[in-house]
């Protein structure tokens, strides 16, 4: 690389060049996204790493100071299930899966709630007091019912554990008006068949959660974190990342894809079908993932399209 009189650079002249290239490469992504919701799942090693943590902090306020409006949708799998063994809570298993007694989603709204939540808040808001953590229950953001889960054919009862049915917009909409950043636990009550709560809390996949809440905001973008690089391509090229890919084509592609990676193909695909514009899946592992897939022309995962993204 040279300046325009064809003089070498030296060392620190090219990483100021380099710094530059980044800023510039932002900007037009900067404007994309400002004044749109992008919905964040932030689940997996980025969880639990203290460095990865605050990297992710950073990200969602990074995105925040330039007009975008996140919402953070939250997992915490590892932690709830270090505090099962911890408080030897009881628990059963059915078809290799836990049981989501009352006893284990008592834990499961402590930990979430009370712990993942509220560290990331703290994160956020040692920044600007921007993030409010909550559950589903607050405020009734979330709605759910019951998971029918059917193995071999058969419905099998897998206890407290539920799929969202109703997202409270007008909350969401009015705390990203004021420039608030919504934590969310996809912790949920349960609503009967005519959407009246039953009192019964139900635990939501937080990977659905944030679909579920990206699709009924029409949010621009979905951005999953997990503990893979992404998406990768099936015969003849099964080695190669995926990069980008229209939701036509990963709809053909998903029979094809390994047991890991189809549900994860399908949550994009489940985005985009509810009318989200772009959703990704990036490595949680590698330190702002996010900021990197926002920012960035090629961003790091996997991207879906819908067929007339523009
Ligand atoms: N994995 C990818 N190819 N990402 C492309 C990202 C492009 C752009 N920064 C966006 O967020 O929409």
């Amino acid at each position: 690389m040279t300046l325009a009189l064809d003089i070498p650079l030296n060392d620190s002249q090219f990483s100021a060049q380099r710094k530059s290239e980044v800023l510039v490469e932002a900007l037009p992504w900067i404007r994309r996204f400002q004044g749109h919701t992008v919905v964040v799942k932030y689940g997996g090693n980025a969880m639990v790493d203290p460095g990865l943590q605050q990297a992710f902090a950073d990200d969602i306020v990074f995105m925040a100071s330039v007009g975008i409006r996140p919402i953070v949708v939250h997992g915490g799998g590892p932690q709830i299930n270090a505090m099962l063994a911890e408080s030897a809570t009881p628990m059963e298993f059915r078809n290799g899966l836990r049981v989501t007694s009352p006893e284990v989603m008592e834990v499961v709204r402590m930990v979430l709630v009370g712990q993942v939540g509220r560290q990331l808040v703290n994160r956020i808001n040692a920044y600007a007091p921007l993030a409010a953590g909550m559950s589903g229950e607050d405020s009734g953001l979330l709605s759910a019912r019951k998971s029918r889960v059917i193995v071999d054919g058969e419905q099998i009862d897998m206890g407290l554990v539920g799929d969202i049915v109703d997202v409270n917009i007008d909350l969401m909409t009015s705390m990203l008006d004021r420039g608030q950043i919504p934590v969310i636990a996809p912790v949920s009550p349960e609503v009967d068949a005519a959407g009246h709560p039953t009192g019964q809390v139900l635990n939501v996949n937080a990977d659905t959660a944030a679909t579920a809440i990206a699709q009924a905001l029409r949010a621009e973008k979905l951005v999953m974190l997990t503990n893979v690089a992404g998406i990768y391509g099936t015969w003849p090229d099964p080695h190669t990342l995926i990069s980008e890919v229209s939701a036509s084509d990963l709809r053909a592609m998903i029979p094809r894809l390994g047991e890991g990676m189809r549900p994860k193909g399908q949550a994009l695909l489940d985005a985009i079908d509810g009318g989200v514009s772009s959703a990704a899946i990036v490595d949680g592992r590698i330190e702002h993932a996010l900021l990197l897939e926002i920012f960035t022309t090629k961003g790091v995962g996997t991207m879906a399209r819908s067929d007339d993204y523009v």
